[in-house]
């Protein structure tokens, strides 16, 4: 509970003014110096904030993810509190999608969006990372620009990630060994007992993309195991039978992902191309945008 009472206190010269929201292991503030804005995410748990300092400060230079600013352990009489400066960013996807009609996004919208989430993971995927936690919840937009309130897709909460291969292009196992097919959206074989590498990072995103379509994606979560397990055997094996009415169109994504596996490295151009097939009047490579529909801020 205390890691969520902080509103008040000043790191690195940054005040803490507002809860923003609180996740498995941590909560994030928005905080401010004078009229810098930035997010400032604080955790008793150091492991998964020391690996998500170690990631963004690997990824500096990356576009797609949230500007790194500084890692700082502040002794309390509770213990040392974790925290880590980053770029402020817009809402997660996860409450955009909340916030339309029929808690579907809409076709151009989706695909755009699919395009940009694509790039996400290429950018992190050639910096040697995977992200081992993709979900709606862990993309958001980033603050508004031009007199047209243009965004762009940002990844962030690298709590899990992990650098799965030296510079040399050798595989680096994770000793600590953690069980990810425990997680229920894992991708299908994680979901069979092997560690995660970048397609299953892609995998996932194509069950997040489901579930913005509009297809009740935790309703299939809460199914017993092997029915869920049965159901991501076949969306890779035949994908047109699976898919949703709702999602029937992006069958020309869906049909390569079945072909993915750890030897050949993702080819992540190809699969924004699949979006882009799936789709071909609109153009899938097009600015997302914010704008105010019906009081809610929309993305189109
Ligand atoms: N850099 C950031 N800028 C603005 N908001 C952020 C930033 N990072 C996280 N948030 C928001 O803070 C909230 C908590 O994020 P966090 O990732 O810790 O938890 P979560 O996604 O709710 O849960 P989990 O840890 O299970 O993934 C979310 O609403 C998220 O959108």
């Amino acid at each position: 509970e205390t890691i969520k009472d902080l509103v008040g206190l000043d790191i690195r010269g940054f005040h803490l003014n507002r809860l923003i929201g609180a996740g498995s292991y941590g909560a994030v503030y928005e905080s401010s110096s004078g009229t810098e804005k930035i997010a400032i995410k604080a955790s008793i748990k150091g492991s998964d904030i020391l690996n998500e300092a170690a990631a963004l400060q690997r990824l500096y230079y990356c576009q797609y993810t949230p500007q790194y600013y500084f890692h700082e352990e502040t002794p309390t009489p509770n213990g040392i509190l974790h925290t880590i400066g980053q770029e402020f960013l817009g809402p997660d996807l996860e409450s955009l999608r909340r916030k339309t009609p029929w808690q579907a996004i809409k076709r151009p919208t989706l695909v755009r969006i699919a395009w940009q989430a694509l790039s996400c993971l290429q950018a992190i995927h050639s910096y040697r990372l995977v992200h081992r936690d993709i979900k709606l919840g862990n993309f958001a937009i980033s603050l508004p620009t031009g007199p047209n309130n243009c965004v762009t897709i940002k990844i962030f909460d690298f709590g899990l990630a992990y650098n799965y291969m030296d510079e040399n292009g050798d595989l680096i196992d994770d000793e600590t060994n953690p069980n990810f097919s425990c997680m229920k959206y894992c991708a299908f074989e994680v979901a069979m007992g092997m560690e995660p590498m970048p397609k299953d990072d892609v995998i996932q995103l194509s069950y997040a993309i489901l579930y913005a379509s509009g297809y009740d994606f935790p309703r299939k979560l809460r199914c017993p195991p092997d029915e869920l397990l049965e159901w991501k055997r076949e969306l890779l094996r035949v994908p047109a039978q699976i898919l949703p009415p709702l999602a029937q169109f992006l069958t020309p994504f869906y049909a390569v992902l079945g072909e993915l596996n750890d030897l050949v490295p993702v080819d992540h151009e190809m699969l924004k191309q699949k979006i882009q097939e799936s789709l071909p009047a609109h153009n899938a490579s097009a600015n997302l945008y914010i704008e105010m529909q019906d009081g809610e801020e929309t993305l189109v």
